[in-house]
């Protein structure tokens, strides 16, 4: 079990379920909990039991099949509704039924909310915290309190705000956890208030959400005024702008504050595990996230590439492997001479100073016409290797190609195209048919050389990306398409640039089938 002295609380199975587009079934739930329970978070906060089918099945199934290593569950719910006794409120009864060993109960501490929200005294609120962190102490629960509005509170009524926390801490409750629920604190006022607080000699938390932008910063601030207890949800999901990001502010305080806070070698696993969580939320992973995005080590400006090659500290403030992510250099016409020797290294190239003038020279060229690199290190792989070799040298050597969009009198859309190449001394024609003139292609060339590497099968064309560059210096406008292909390991993107779409197109597909063919070993002639 982690250690009780400081509290990582992720709250990314309630809070973070409040993003909207976020839905997520019980076994994505499980799933997630899995993950966050590996990374070694202290509590995982799965649920409102009781406020839906959903969350009171979690809790019924986690039971059975959560078998968590670091982690305690938490159920949330809120305190009685007034008037009625704690054990007699229904929602109060589902969490004491959920079988969790933690209850967080969210509270009103502002008193503009208690009185038209709730619409109840500030002396009934109080009772209701009292009576329901009582009642599920007695029941044998640890029950920690959202202190909801808590700052706003505290700016609208001090002395009511800091009742609150009282009242809950002498009822029984473990943490107090401060909420920017609105999310519109700045660190150095937060901080402040967070100091005021400390003084009331309850164990206090910090759960931020996002709207400044500051709440990585303010969850931090709170921490060094006395917070020992840290909410947030993994990749910062959360409704609205989100919550903390769970991930940032464990790096941070781990990596930078010096807390021990994950199992040893768990930080390690930070990327993989916030990039597995994305798969379960079906949200787009942020590659720009601090820390864990494919993004954050990832160095484009030519003068940062230099430093780079003496030192990689004098662009980076951490190592990435602390956190399981990677150094990369992107190749662009932001390149220099020291950017492309680096990424001829990271794929497994010595470039030699001519070549790599060579290279940059032909980087640049190729990127003031409509080419990008950085999104298709494939296509930068097939550039360095013909550098290298003085020539362009593919597995095959087109004669032509030719594709026919045909609308048939059944009304139906049917693409067909011939290619004709030649490959190991031979000329072979072959026709492909497709749901699209970029399909046929695709369909035209493996039949074309599937006979001569059998491999080719397993390649297949997972993106298709397409952008209308506007004409520069007089220039008619140009298409950019970006392909994505996967095999079996590993995913690969090349780019092709010209007036014609299907072209482009080619260029991007012929890029594809070569790199795909070097990477199942055939080397070019
Ligand atoms: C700041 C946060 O994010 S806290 C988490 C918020 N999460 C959610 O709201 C998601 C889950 N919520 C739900 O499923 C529903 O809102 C339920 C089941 C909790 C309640 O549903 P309903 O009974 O239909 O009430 P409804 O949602 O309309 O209103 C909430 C009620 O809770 C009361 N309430 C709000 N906060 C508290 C609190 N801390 N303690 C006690 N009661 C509260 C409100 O005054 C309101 O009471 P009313 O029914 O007398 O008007
Ligand atoms: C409890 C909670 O999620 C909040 O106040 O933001």
């Amino acid at each position: 079990m982690a250690d009780d002295r400081f509290h990582v609380y992720d709250t990314t199975l309630r809070d973070g379920a409040q993003q909207e587009g976020l839905n997520l079934t019980v076994a994505d739930k499980i799933a997630v909990a899995r993950h966050l329970d590996g990374l070694g978070v202290g509590f995982i906060e799965g649920g409102w039991p009781g406020a839906n089918p959903k969350d009171t099945e979690f809790f019924r199934r986690a039971r059975t099949e959560l078998d968590l290593k670091h982690a305690q569950l938490a159920a949330f719910g809120a305190t009685r509704r007034a008037g009625v006794k704690a054990a007699d409120d229904p929602l109060v009864a589902a969490l004491r039924e959920s079988g969790a060993p933690v209850v967080t109960l969210v509270a009103k501490s502002h008193d503009r909310h208690v009185e038209l929200a709730l619409r109840t005294t500030l002396q009934e609120n109080l009772a209701m915290i009292r009576d329901t962190v009582s009642h599920l102490r007695a029941e044998g629960q640890r029950v920690f309190l959202d202190a909801e509005h808590f700052f706003d509170g505290y700016r609208s009524n001090p002395a009511y705000a800091l009742e609150v926390l009282r009242t809950a801490a002498e009822a029984g409750a473990d943490v107090i956890a401060l909420c920017d629920t609105n999310g519109g604190m700045l660190p150095d006022e937060l901080a402040d208030i967070v100091h005021e607080a400390v003084q009331s000699g309850a164990r206090l938390g910090i759960h931020c959400h996002d709207d400044t932008g500051c709440a990585v910063a303010n969850t931090l601030a709170a921490v060094k005024a006395g917070a020992t207890h840290v909410q947030g949800c993994a990749n910062g999901y959360g409704e609205r702008s989100g919550n903390a990001n769970l991930f940032t502010v464990v790096a941070n305080l781990q990596l930078k504050r010096g807390f021990d806070l994950v199992p040893p070698g768990a930080l390690a696993d930070m990327t993989r595990i916030a990039h597995a969580i994305t798969e379960v939320t079906n949200v787009t992973p942020n590659s720009h996230a601090p820390y864990v995005g494919a993004s954050a080590f990832a160095h484009k400006a030519g003068l940062h590439a230099s430093a780079i090659k003496v030192d990689p500290n004098l662009y980076q403030h951490i190592d990435p492997a602390a956190v399981g992510n990677d150094m990369r250099m992107l190749v662009s016409d932001m390149a220099g001479r020291a950017s492309v020797e680096l990424k001829g290294r990271e794929l497994g190239y010595d470039l030699t100073p001519d070549n790599t003038k060579a290279l940059v020279e032909r980087v640049k060229d190729l990127e003031s016409r409509g080419f990008t690199f950085e999104a298709a290190d494939a296509s930068f792989e097939l550039l360095l290797r013909d550098t290298l070799h003085g020539q362009r040298r593919r597995h095959f050597e087109v004669e032509s190609w030719r594709v026919i969009v045909e609308r048939t009198k059944g009304g139906e859309l049917v693409s067909e195209a011939t290619v004709k190449l030649h490959a190991k001394g031979e000329r072979i024609v072959a026709t492909g048919e497709g749901n699209g003139p970029v399909n046929a292609l695709d369909k035209a060339v493996r039949l074309a050389l599937e006979q001569l590497y059998p491999d080719l099968a397993r390649l297949e064309l997972v993106d298709y990306k397409v952008r209308i560059l506007e004409g520069t210096h007089g220039t008619d406008a140009v298409t950019r398409v970006l392909i994505t292909s996967s095999d079996d390991t590993s995913d690969w993107a090349t780019v092709g640039v010209a007036e014609n779409i299907i072209d482009a197109s080619w260029q991007a597909l012929e890029q594809a089938v070569t790199y795909g063919l070097l990477k199942a070993g055939h080397e070019t002639d």
